[in-house]
């Protein structure tokens, strides 16, 4: 693996109000790996996600992105996928009645030398996307279905796709198998292991211990706002995973977090 080191954060705060979300948080996530967070309900993984996405600003800290320093105070979604990063949220990820071929484009459309949006060109890629990213086939195919018609396995395939499609460099997941039946989960965790396959890295979040070590390759444990332990997926079982996150919501239930 290269150590190509594709996003470093070092000493991250974020407050919200009187409530302390992150507190001197660094991580750095290489090329070609899969890291998950992993912490009970509140302990600041929703947080990291989106300010490593551009969504929300961290009140002190820094961010490199493959090895040039970012300017927080202008950093944006917009920003963020412009520099390869890409998020996949749970729902609301494609627009339900747009067809497919516009969800993909939205806000990066391809235009022809005249400046129109050169529909033909998005309609192609995207049913190459559906053949390629989602393995669907046949004559129901088509770039211009609804999202609607998709399961909730195949939005998340698709969404995954996408930030694929864009090149992007590192494709945050946040909770991606939550809300999706058993038999369309193993086909999203199969597309996020594809990630690394391909030379791109991944954050992935879930409270699903099996998914996370499924597809992970290292683990970051967060608890109320800081990193306090990290391990290998080849050093870790499931059981650890366990354990580990057990050990932290007793704690906090001790101090009456909870
Ligand atoms: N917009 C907000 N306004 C106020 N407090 C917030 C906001 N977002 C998060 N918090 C608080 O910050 C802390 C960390 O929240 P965060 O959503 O990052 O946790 P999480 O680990 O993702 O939790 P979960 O697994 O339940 O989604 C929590 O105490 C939460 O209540």
């Amino acid at each position: 693996m290269s150590t190509h080191i594709i996003i470093r954060a070092t000493s991250l705060h974020k407050s919200f109000g009187a409530v302390q979300a992150l507190h001197d948080v660094s991580l750095s996530i290489k090329r070609g790996e899969v890291v998950a967070l992993i912490g009970d309900n509140g302990a600041g993984k929703s947080t990291i996600s989106k300010i490593l996405s551009g969504v929300l600003r961290p009140d002190s800290g820094s961010l490199q992105i493959n090895g040039d320093e970012v300017n927080l105070r202008h950093y944006s979604v917009h920003k963020a996928r412009s520099l390869g990063i890409e998020t996949v949220y749970q729902d609301h990820c494609l627009g339900e009645k747009q067809p497919l071929w516009r969800n993909i484009f939205v806000g990066r459309h391809i235009r022809n030398g005249l400046g129109f949006i050169d529909v033909a060109k998005e309609k192609k890629m995207t049913l190459h996307l559906l053949q390629q990213s989602l393995g669907l086939r046949g004559v129901g195919v088509s770039a211009d279905a609804l999202v609607s018609t998709l399961s909730g396995g195949e939005r998340q395939g698709l969404a995954i796709g996408r930030a694929m499609l864009f090149n992007s460099n590192l494709t945050i997941l946040d909770e991606p198998t939550t809300a999706l039946a058993v038999k369309e989960v193993g086909r999203v965790l199969k597309f996020v292991r594809s990630i690394p396959e391909n030379g791109k890295s991944a954050l992935f979040i879930s409270h699903n211990l099996h998914h996370v070590h499924e597809v992970a390759d290292r683990f970051l444990f967060v608890d109320r706002g800081t990193i306090v332990h990290q391990s290998l997926q080849e050093k870790t079982s499931v059981a650890e995973l366990f354990e580990r996150l057990e050990e932290y919501s007793a704690n906090s239930a001790i101090r009456g977090d909870k």
